[in-house]
């Protein structure tokens, strides 16, 4: 596959696919971007850091014993962090990176091919720090933790609690005579399970525990708790930590466990910005909202929309690349054997991965804006818009998390055998992602916590009261009566909403009816929570539908006519996709007629055909490099077949032709002397 100098060519049929691509790549790039500048410095960025030897590993890291994969990511994860302290920094500053904070993400993925035992410390910690602290406390720790002298994470999770925030059993305790809190760890489900980097990287942690002065308990607090020693890195008197053990991905996070003995810290380690314990112990709480020592979780449930919409992107990569390349059985009798992407099961399982990917992306970035919006708000003293904005970031984090973990699956089952093996990278990338399904808030709790605000929505339309702009719909389709069918895509968007309507409507009744029979509220609301997590998911989805489609047409607004035209091939394609998903639910609460279920198939497989050619494209205006992908069936020059064996050749059971096992077992087995 070499040509004479060397130069490794293309697989024919990706570079054919490539040449009958109907757009310029690189102008969806730039879109996916943000701008053709910010391309520019991404791929700058790329060029420099993703040439260094560190990357390559002479052992496959699956390879690896969990000791040695972990010694290998804490190498590794230092070699990183000295990169972006030197190197980036030329870029003029981490404040200038801004929206570039996702490039590092995007490359870390080159360097760790699991997760880095330190990203809680800059995932979680650093943001903590900024969120949680007073300046005061801010210039204390963040310049420690920023120079990587103090390593931290986030101990919220306990053995018995990890939902239940309000049920964690670590106390803090204030003691006016030393002014310090004793940690306390009264039980074994009090102790602090799964955070990240715990186990045997950190020296410091944010602890969340029940604040207790003056005989009163004030619920849970977070404080900075430094648990080992800075010099032997040795756990200190009082302090009991460990590792948790392997699960089914985050292998090189070395979560960990951690108990308390009352261990004494200073009272300037509760992090006050939202409350303080005085020197004489009297309780002052400043947040008037009640909510804001949550505001860390609310951070990376948004950036969780992102990392997911990035890891499909990988998958729907790697596995159309994949169906480009492989050519399996015969369409008719004696043809030549077809690419698996002309098979239109095989559209059927990708291209709405494409769309997602999109969709979750693009709705990401409106996220993220109406995040800032949010915080500056905050910064004011408003935090009027904070119900809504926790609503929305639930139901986005629990569907887009659920939503990638599932076509991610896809994409590795589009890849037949080779899709379950460890060098094509995908299942690395589920065992990621399904546990975003889980982490910063379990999907069916988050989804429970957007139908209460649905909830008390719907019951202010009821009272003529106005809404805020997510859920205003409500009140266009407060009356009951089925939502009328239109099939253009602003059609499907209106019908999605309608069918939100209808099951937060319906979730009303239930909840209404039980109570009327004498059941309190509480039991009437948990006999609902079936409905209602189906409400909230109805809900997200139309919110999801209509700001992909909106930010699509506004995004393409100066794009060439072929960009425009498979954009929105891509957006109808989503629309029709859900559409038929939910087809139950539009016969439940639209309009929509038999003929038009047909008609809404036949333009879905019309969709997929016209899709067809550019798949390829599409996938490479992603953009996403080689050593990211990190995958034999993915890489851009589809040479699959050479980069499994030479994977497979560097299995450790390929060092030796006969392995020690022969001698001990299956020889003695063989002449019987076992
Ligand atoms: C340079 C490189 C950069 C790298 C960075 C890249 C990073 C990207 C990737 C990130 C990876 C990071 C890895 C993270 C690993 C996982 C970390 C964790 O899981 S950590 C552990 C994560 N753990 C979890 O996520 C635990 C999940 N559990 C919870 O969050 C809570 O227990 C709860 C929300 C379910 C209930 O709370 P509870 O106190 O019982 O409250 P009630 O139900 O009684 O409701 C009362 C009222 O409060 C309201 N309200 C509630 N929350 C909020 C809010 N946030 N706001 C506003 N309001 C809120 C609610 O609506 C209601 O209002 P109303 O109706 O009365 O008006
Ligand atoms: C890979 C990974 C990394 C993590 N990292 C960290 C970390 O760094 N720091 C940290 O503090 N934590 C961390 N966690 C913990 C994580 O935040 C919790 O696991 C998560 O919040 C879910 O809580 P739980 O495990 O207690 O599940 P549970 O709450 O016990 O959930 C079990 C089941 O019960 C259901 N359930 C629970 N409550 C309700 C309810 N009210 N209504 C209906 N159903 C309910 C859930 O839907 C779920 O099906 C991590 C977890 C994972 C998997």
């Amino acid at each position: 596959m070499s040509d004479n100098k060397g130069v490794r060519r293309v697989n024919e049929d990706l570079a054919r696919e490539r040449a009958n691509c109907s757009f310029d790549v690189r102008e969806i790039t730039f879109l996916l971007d943000g701008g053709e500048n910010n391309t520019i410095t991404r791929k700058k960025i790329e060029d420099f850091t993703l040439t260094d030897e560190l990357l390559s590993d002479k052992v496959p890291d699956e390879c690896l014993s969990p000791k040695e994969k972990y010694e290998n990511a804490v190498r590794k994860s230092c070699l990183f962090g000295k990169l972006v302290k030197d190197k980036l920094l030329e870029f003029g500053g981490l404040e200038t990176f801004g929206p570039n904070s996702f490039v590092l993400r995007r490359i870390a993925d080159a360097f760790f091919k699991e997760i880095s035992p330190l990203l809680l410390h800059l995932g979680m910690f650093v943001p903590t720090i900024l969120g949680q602290c007073t300046a005061e406390q801010q210039s204390e720790w963040l310049p420690r933790a920023l120079s990587m002298q103090v390593i931290g994470t986030y101990a919220q999770t306990e053995l018995g609690h990890g939902t239940f925030i309000r049920g964690l059993e670590t106390t803090a305790t204030y003691d006016p005579e030393t002014e310090e809190f004793v940690l306390h760890s009264p039980t074994l489900s009090s102790f602090k399970w799964w955070a990240g980097g715990l186990g045997k990287t950190v020296n410091h942690c944010i602890v969340v525990a029940q604040l207790h002065t003056k005989g009163q308990c004030h619920g849970t607090h977070p404080f900075i708790v430094q648990i080992r020693d800075l010099e032997t890195h040795q756990p200190l008197p009082g302090i009991k930590v460990g590792e948790i053990g392997p699960k089914l991905g985050f292998n090189t996070a070395d979560n960990g466990f951690l108990g308390f003995d009352k261990y004494r810290i200073p009272r300037m380690n509760m992090m006050m910005k939202n409350a303080q314990i005085l020197k004489d112990g009297t309780y002052v709480k400043l947040d008037r909202h009640g909510k804001m020592t949550y505001g860390t979780m609310v951070f990376i449930r948004v950036m969780v929309v992102n990392e997911v919409a990035f890891n499909l992107a990988k998958a729907a990569t790697i596995a159309v690349r994949y169906s480009a390349v492989r050519r399996q059985s015969e369409k008719k009798p004696g043809e030549p054997e077809p690419q698996i992407l002309d098979y239109v099961t095989q559209q059927h399982k990708l291209f709405i991965c494409i769309a997602t990917a999109h969709a979750l992306q693009l709705t990401s970035d409106w996220l993220w804006r109406t995040f800032s919006g949010v915080v500056t708000d905050i910064k004011h003293g408003k935090t009027d818009s904070l119900p809504e904005f926790h609503a929305l970031s639930s139901c986005l984090k629990a569907i887009s998390t659920s939503d990638a973990a599932l076509l991610i699956e896809q994409c590795r089952h589009s890849c037949g055998g080779h899709g379950y093996m460890m060098s094509s990278n995908l299942p690395l990338i589920y065992s990621f992602v399904t546990a975003t399904r889980t982490y910063e808030g379990d999907y069916t709790v988050l989804l429970l916590q957007t139908a209460r605000f649905l909830i008390k929505a719907w019951e202010q339309a009821e009272a003529g009261k106005p809404l805020t702009p997510t859920v205003s719909y409500l009140t266009k389709y407060f009356k009951d009566g089925r939502v009328p069918w239109d099939s253009t895509s602003e059609g499907i968007v209106n019908a999605a909403y309608g069918v939100a309507a209808g099951k937060i409507s319906a979730c009303v009744k239930s909840i209404r009816n039980r109570v009327k029979t004498g059941l309190s509220y509480e039991d009437a609301w948990d006999l609902t929570t079936v409905q209602l997590v189906a409400a909230a998911e109805a809900h997200c989805r139309a919110v999801i539908c209509d700001v992909y489609r909106s930010e699509a047409v506004r995004l393409t607004e100066k794009s060439s006519p072929n960009v425009r035209a498979v954009m929105r091939q891509l957006t109808t394609l989503y629309l029709h996709y859900w559409a038929l998903e939910r087809i139950g639910d539009l016969l439940r609460y639209s309009a929509v007629s038999e003929e038009d279920v047909v008609a809404l198939q036949q333009k879905y497989e019309e969709l997929l055909a016209l899709i067809r050619p550019d798949a390829v494209g599409l996938v490479d205006a992603f953009d996403i490099r080689d050593e990211i992908l990190n995958s034999t069936l993915g890489a851009y020059d589809g040479r699959v077949y050479e980069r499994l064996m030479e994977e497979a050749l560097k299995s450790p059971l390929n060092a030796e032709p006969v392995n020690r096992s022969f001698h001990m077992y299956l020889k003695p087995l063989m002449q019987g002397k076992l």
